[in-house]
């Protein structure tokens, strides 16, 4: 099984469509010094996090500059896991998931995987994604996937596959990395910021296939 996050709602109709596509998770970001289409303030954020459906996992996307900066964020949006692009150590992060009601997820750079390992036991989750020298996401860019198999099998958190996913090359994603969960953010969107229904259907649809023929291929 793969979960599947989309990532960078910024309108109610789209979130319903993620919902209605039967996504597991949803992003929205909120306190990012970079210029992206996604960016909402933190209390739309949180007003659209809470419009999201009891079983959809509402994700809140921050780049704070310090773990205090994160519990803050946290506490004010409340949402149900919060994704931390930055270079917190793994003490940080422990003060973090201690200090917030949500899972804690953590960043990691697709070209610095021996981070992830420094920082495993401490979140819920680690997210390898394509980022920009600023470390945010959005970029659009894939990695390589072989690479980030071989980092995923020596972690024990669950690995989420981020950076330029798109209907077309999920399934391949899939089959290579065998992540925990799919994340995808411009690669389901007609322009910046607004998703494209028929493309979050069809990403959707396409990361469960490939998981249940990549199942199915195990037994
Ligand atoms: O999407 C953004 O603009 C963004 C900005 C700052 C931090 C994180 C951001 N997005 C995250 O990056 C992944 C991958 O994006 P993409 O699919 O390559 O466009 C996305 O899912 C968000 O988690």
């Amino acid at each position: 099984m793969v979960r599947v996050k989309i990532c960078g709602v910024t309108r109610e109709e789209d979130l319903r469509v993620v919902e209605e596509a039967g996504a597991d998770a949803v992003g929205f970001i909120a306190g990012v010094p970079v210029d992206t289409p996604r960016e909402l303030s933190l209390v739309r954020a949180a007003e659209l996090a809470a419009t999201a459906s009891p079983f959809l996992s509402a994700t809140h996307v921050t780049m704070p500059e310090t773990p205090s900066e994160a519990i803050d964020v946290g506490n004010r949006v409340k949402p149900d896991v919060l994704q931390i692009h930055g270079e917190f150590d793994a003490e940080e992060y422990r003060a973090v998931r201690a200090a917030v009601d949500a899972c804690v997820v953590a960043v990691v750079d697709a070209e610095e995987p021996q981070r992830a390992r420094a920082i495993d036991a401490a979140v819920d989750g680690v997210v390898v994604d394509s980022v920009s020298e600023e470390g945010a996401g959005g970029t659009g860019e894939t990695h390589d996937w072989q690479q980030t198999a071989k980092v995923a099998s020596t972690l024990d958190a669950p690995v989420i596959l981020a950076g330029g996913l798109t209907p077309d090359n999920v399934a391949e994603a899939i089959e290579t990395v065998d992540p925990y969960a799919v994340d995808v953010a411009s690669g389901v969107e007609s322009e910046g910021g607004v998703k494209d229904p028929d493309a979050v259907r069809a990403f959707v649809e396409n990361a469960k296939a490939a998981a249940a023929d990549a199942a199915e291929v195990r037994t």
